[in-house]
Order: structure tokens, then C-alpha cells, then sequence
């Protein structure tokens, strides 16, 4: 893997850069990366913190690519898929698209029938290696470009094979849009603690250490997280009260129904495709 020139188109948006940023933290050689994007600025400003090479030539960096990864907005894919299609199919670089909401078919008819493509749902936390990337394999992958994608995945965070297209939008719910409930859910408490009269730069500091002990300790636990939240809990305590606030005011059934919305806004972007 450490031979393959990958190239990102999208390469200095907020996940392709948070990927991108996890390689190089984990030791994959930056001139063996090529980030394109459209904002000579944004690339030279990416360059500079990562030591990747950037390009706003599209076609030029498809040329020299062994692992292609597509991170362009979704409703950029089909434009650029098209732009570039002569290219890869000369090419036949591994495909790796991170788009949301675009099915393996769609880019069948961009980018012709016999590319082979992965399908990646990762998430931000990769730039801090500590990402999740669900992976799903279209027809005509081999098992060598599988565990190409694997390592790409693996060298940012932890990574899943799902075994139907359908599961990369659980996946979404769960984990590629799931750091921002997260940040939701950390905002609510700064902004509580604040107007309860902490500091807010006391209160970022509490609330973002306590994420993160919390999560850290779930990981290292062997029991699970109910039993976590229960430890916390004396009877007729502080915790239990707040907890009861929670529940009664509807968080668990929240949570789920804004984790279907994620997962039905997916499916709903496939069908607004327009071929
Ligand atoms: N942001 C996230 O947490 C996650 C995003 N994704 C997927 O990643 C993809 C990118 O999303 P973000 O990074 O959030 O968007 P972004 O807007 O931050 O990055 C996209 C980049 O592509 C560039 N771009 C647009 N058209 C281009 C073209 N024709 N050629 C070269 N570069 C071009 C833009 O200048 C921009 O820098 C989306 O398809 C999204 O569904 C997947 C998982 C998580
Ligand atoms: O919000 C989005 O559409 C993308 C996909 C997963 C995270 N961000």
C-alpha cells in the first residue's frame, strides 16, 4: 500500500482533508498523495500544513493515480464523475467514493461499467486517527483492492465491511454523521453551563475533557455503557435527576428518530439523482 499514489479530488474539503491529514499523521509518505480541489489558495494552505502535492488539474492527477478517491459534494459527483471518466477508464485506478447518497450504479453510468469502485462512509475523527469508515465493495473489486481500501481506512481509525450498499447508510447514521451529535450535545452543555454563570472557556474546557474521558472509558471498559451510566448514578443523586430529565423529555426516542432521518435523507438523495 505504501506504493500506491493515491489521489483525492476534493482533497482539501473537510473529510478528504481529514483522511488525508490521518495518513500523513500515521507515517503514509505525503509526496505519494495528491490533493485537487478548485481554490489555489485552499490547496497552497493545504499543502503547506500536510506536505502533500495539490493540483486543480483533475485529469493530470487521475493519470498518475493508483487509488482515485472521490470527495466531492454530492451534488458535484455526477459533473466531475463525467469529467473525468475517459481518464480513469484509460487508468483503472481503485475507485473510492466517500460521497453519501450516491449508489455504486450511479457511478457505473458516470464512470462506465467496469471501474472498480468501493464505497467509504468515513467521518472527521479520522484527521485525529481515531476515525470510523464503513466500506462496501461493488462487483469486480478483488480481494488485493479490498484490502487496499481496508488499510487506506484502517490507517485513520477503525474500519467495517458492510455487505449490503443499504448498510452504508446505517452507517451514516451512526457514525459518518455522528460526530456532530456529538458536538451538538457538547454545544447544549457549553452554552448551559454558560448561562448557568460558568465561564465559557471553563465550561468548553469540562464539557470537552469529559467527552472525551467518557469515551475513553467506554472503549477501555469491558462492561457496557448502560452499566457506565448506571456507575455514575447514586440513588436519588445529581446524576439521576439530570438522567430522568433526559429521559422523560424524550432523548432516546430523539436520538432514534433523528438517526432514521440521517439514514432516509441517504436513501432520499439516491432517488433525486437525476442519471
Ligand atoms: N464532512 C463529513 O463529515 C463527511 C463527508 N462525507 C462525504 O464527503 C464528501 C465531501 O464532503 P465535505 O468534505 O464535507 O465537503 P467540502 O465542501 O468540505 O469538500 C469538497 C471539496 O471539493 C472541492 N471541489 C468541488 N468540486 C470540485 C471539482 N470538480 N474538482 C476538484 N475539487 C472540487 C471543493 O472545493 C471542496 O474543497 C461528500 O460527498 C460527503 O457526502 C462523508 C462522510 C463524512
Ligand atoms: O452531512 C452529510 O451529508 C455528510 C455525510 C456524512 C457526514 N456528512
Amino acid at each position: 500500500m505504501s506504493e500506491a499514489k493515491m489521489v483525492f479530488i476534493g482533497g482539501a474539503g473537510n473529510m478528504a482533508g481529514a483522511v488525508i491529514g490521518g495518513l500523513v499523521a500515521s507515517g503514509y509518505p505525503a509526496e505519494r498523495i495528491v490533493a485537487t480541489g478548485r481554490n489555489e489558495q485552499k490547496l497552497a494552505d493545504f499543502a503547506a500544513k500536510t506536505g502533500v502535492r495539490t493540483s486543480t488539474d483533475n485529469d493530470a492527477a487521475v493519470a498518475e493515480a493508483d487509488v482515485l478517491v472521490l470527495s466531492v459534494k454530492p451534488q458535484m459527483m455526477k459533473e466531475l464523475c463525467q469529467s473525468i471518466a475517459a481518464r480513469v477508464v484509460e487508468r483503472q485506478p481503485l475507485v473510492i467514493s466517500l460521497a453519501a447518497g450516491i449508489p455504486l450504479a450511479a457511478y457505473r453510468r458516470w464512470l462506465g461499467a467496469g471501474v472498480p469502485i468501493v464505497r467509504a462512509m468515513p467521518n472527521t475523527p479520522a484527521l485525529v486517527g481515531t476515525g470510523v469508515t464503513g466500506l462496501y465493495a461493488g462487483e469486480g473489486v478483488t480481494g488485493d483492492q479490498k484490502q487496499v481500501a481496508q488499510k487506506i481506512a484502517e490507517a485513520v481509525g477503525i474500519a467495517i465491511w458492510v455487505e449490503e450498499e443499504s448498510g452504508i447508510d446505517r452507517v451514516i447514521a451512526v457514525s459518518g454523521s455522528g460526530p456532530a451529535y456529538y458536538f451538538q450535545f457538547m454545544e447544549s452543555m457549553i452554552d448551559a453551563a454558560e448561562k448557568a454563570g460558568m465561564a465559557r472557556a471553563d465550561a468548553e474546557r469540562l464539557t470537552l475533557q469529559t467527552a472525551l474521558g467518557a469515551a475513553k472509558l467506554a472503549v477501555a471498559s469491558d462492561v457496557d455503557v448502560g452499566q457506565l451510566k448506571r456507575n455514575v448514578m447514586s440513588p436519588n443523586g445529581t446524576t439521576e435527576r439530570a438522567i430522568q430529565c433526559f429521559q422523560s423529555g424524550g432523548l432516546p426516542e430523539l436520538v432514534e428518530r433523528a438517526m432514521g432521518d440521517c439514514a432516509e435523507r441517504a436513501a432520499e438523495m439516491a432517488k433525486e439523482l437525476d442519471n
